[in-house]
């Protein structure tokens, strides 16, 4: 699992250790990581160090420290090194180690051409962005924002420009702990980042300008610390899965009802149902249209079909609402699903049938404009952008106003459970949005959620609060589907009705990886 921790508390747990004098040793463990990570960078593109050029972007507090430090570094392996100095100040010690290893510097203010500064920065080989870090406040403004605004348009965008930009501690412009991107930012090949992980490189535009991450262990410790975003990984989604066991039989493995589709839209029932049962569960109960129970039978007679009430369908989980439009009997499905107590994922036409209050075992999975709508129906007016822009604050608010798990889907998935916790998943692939992912989606949620309703170990296994379960399994399915979508793209663009077998990749690399973990 990856974690997490807001900037405040990074800088609380550094406070002990610059009281006792360690600030400096500190600095060098960050600058050492960074250089670490850089030089890999340029070798893994066959630049060596000797002949090569860097240029460091210094601002004015400990963050363009540990970025002159780390060019100090550089300049010492035989790369050629300039530092722009962007703020009015500089640390003078860090200034000082890199000036006596050989390095130039200029100060920004004074430059009388950004664009031909900019230039320069564009013809290096490697540009380490120390403008700004935990200390910001707001986005880039001023001669910074124009250099970075002067170095896009001379570098191009990441994918093609040649300059590999590490990011020191995170990309100078994005919101620590929201990842929000108001202005330029500089989008980095790479992040280097201190003592943890700041919610910002996880989360929506933030972690995209971060592109990968590298955390740095300098020593800090963040025990008592409440972790502000967690990321699932391959090994904690295995952790999660319930396998069958010897004396499972098809109803005790986990049975998922599901109510979705409707004479409007009948292929999304067809494309939940595949996705639940290629992501492994005991027996799928379709309720809905005849019409639509025989496009859900064509792909998958396996599936038990009838057109009454959730009442008479005993069932671990339900999925309510993928495709459900115009259509009393389904919207009747998911008020009545939503009474139970069991867990239900309500996606798409279910979302607007979410009472006042529901419980966490309740799993509503909007994408930004979805999300509108929930939270104009109680009061909170905003634009999608504004939701797109902070994601996880908007899923937050939703979850405290319903009392529900809500999964924001977007190009990072951003989980938020009514306790406060929060989960981040980056798995996804643009190829995935496409119509019909979010049905797979959700029923690869629905499936988990079957299998584990009644699993009291699922939370201890994956190391999360029972409270936080849902989250946890909205998580995994946000891995899950983002990893298949992956596979898939491998060999082209994703069709989702051939999903399933990514799925089904996905979950038996899972379950090796699970078997692997488990074996001495
Ligand atoms: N917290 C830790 O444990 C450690 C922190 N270190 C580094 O220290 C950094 C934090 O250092 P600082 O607290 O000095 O903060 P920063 O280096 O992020 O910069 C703060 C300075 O930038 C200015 N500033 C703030 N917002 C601005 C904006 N929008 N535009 C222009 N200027 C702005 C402020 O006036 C302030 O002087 C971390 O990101 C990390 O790189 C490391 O040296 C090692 C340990
Ligand atoms: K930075």
């Amino acid at each position: 699992m990856l974690t997490a921790f807001s900037g405040g508390d990074i800088r609380s747990a550094e406070a002990p250790l610059l009281d006792a004098g360690q600030g400096d040793a500190l600095m060098q463990r960050a600058a050492h990581g960074l250089f670490g990570v850089a030089l890999g960078l340029l070798r893994e593109a066959g630049r060596g160090t000797y002949g090569a050029t860097a240029v460091v972007l210094a601002g004015s507090g400990n963050n363009g420290a540990d970025a002159l430090y780390a060019g100090e570094r550089l300049l010492r392996r035989g790369v050629g090194a300039t530092a722009i100095l962007t703020g009015d100040r500089v640390h003078a010690a860090a200034l000082e180690a890199f000036t006596q290893a050989g390095g130039t510097s200029v100060r920004l203010a004074d430059a009388p051409d950004i664009a031909a500064l900019a230039a320069h920065a564009a013809s290096a080989d490697v540009l380490l962005d120390g403008i700004l870090g935990t200390g910001a406040s707001g986005g880039l403004r001023g001669p910074s924002a124009d250099f970075v605004r002067a170095f896009d348009a001379a570098a191009g965008p990441r994918a093609a420009r040649s300059t590999l930009v590490v990011a020191c501690d995170l990309p100078s412009g994005i919101g620590v702990d929201t990842g929000r991107v108001d202005g330029p930012v500089l989008a980095a090949d790479a992040t280097v980042t201190f003592g943890a992980a700041k919610p910002g490189l996880l989360i929506g535009d933030g972690a995209v300008a971060a592109g990968e991450l590298n955390v740095v262990d300098i020593g800090l410790d963040l025990s008592g610390f409440p972790p502000a975003a967690r990321t699932l990984e391959g090994s904690d989604a295995a952790a999660l899965l319930r396998l069958p066991g010897t004396h499972d039989q098809k109803y005790s493995r986990g049975v998922l009802g599901v109510a979705a589709g409707s004479a409007r839209y009948p292929g999304a029932a067809a494309l939940a149902v595949g996705a639940a049962l290629a992501t492994g569960v005991g027996m799928v109960r379709y309720l809905g249209p005849e019409a639509v129970a025989a496009l859900v039978h064509q792909r998958n007679p396996e599936v038990v079909a009838s057109t009454g009430p959730i009442a008479e369908a005993q069932s671990q989980a339900w999925l309510v609402g993928p495709g459900a439009v115009d259509d009393d009997d389904q919207r009747l499905r998911a008020v009545d699903a939503m009474a139970s107590g069991l867990p239900v994922v309500v996606d798409a036409g279910a979302l607007a049938a979410v009472p006042a209050r529901v419980g966490p075992q309740v799993v509503l999975t909007p994408h930004a404009g979805e999300l509108r709508e929930l939270l104009a129906a109680r009061g909170v007016d905003t634009e999608r952008s504004e939701i797109e822009a902070d994601p996880a604050h908007f899923a937050r608010q939703a979850a405290d106003i319903t009392g529900a798990t809500v999964l924001l889907k977007g190009y990072t998935s951003v989980v938020a459970a009514p306790s406060g916790a929060l989960f981040v998943q980056a798995d996804a692939t643009p190829w995935l949005s496409t119509a019909g992912s979010g049905d797979t989606l959700s029923g690869i949620i629905g499936a988990l959620a079957a299998t584990l309703a009644e699993d009291d170990g699922a939370a201890g296994r994956v190391g999360v609060a029972p409270a936080d379960l849902w989250a946890a399994i909205a998580a995994a399915g946000a891995l899950i589907h983002g990893r298949a979508g992956r596979r898939a793209a491998r060999s082209g663009p994703v069709v989702v009705s051939d999903l399933p077998g990514p799925i089904r990749a996905v979950v038996a690399d899972l379950v090796e990886e699970r078997r692997l973990a488990a074996s001495p």
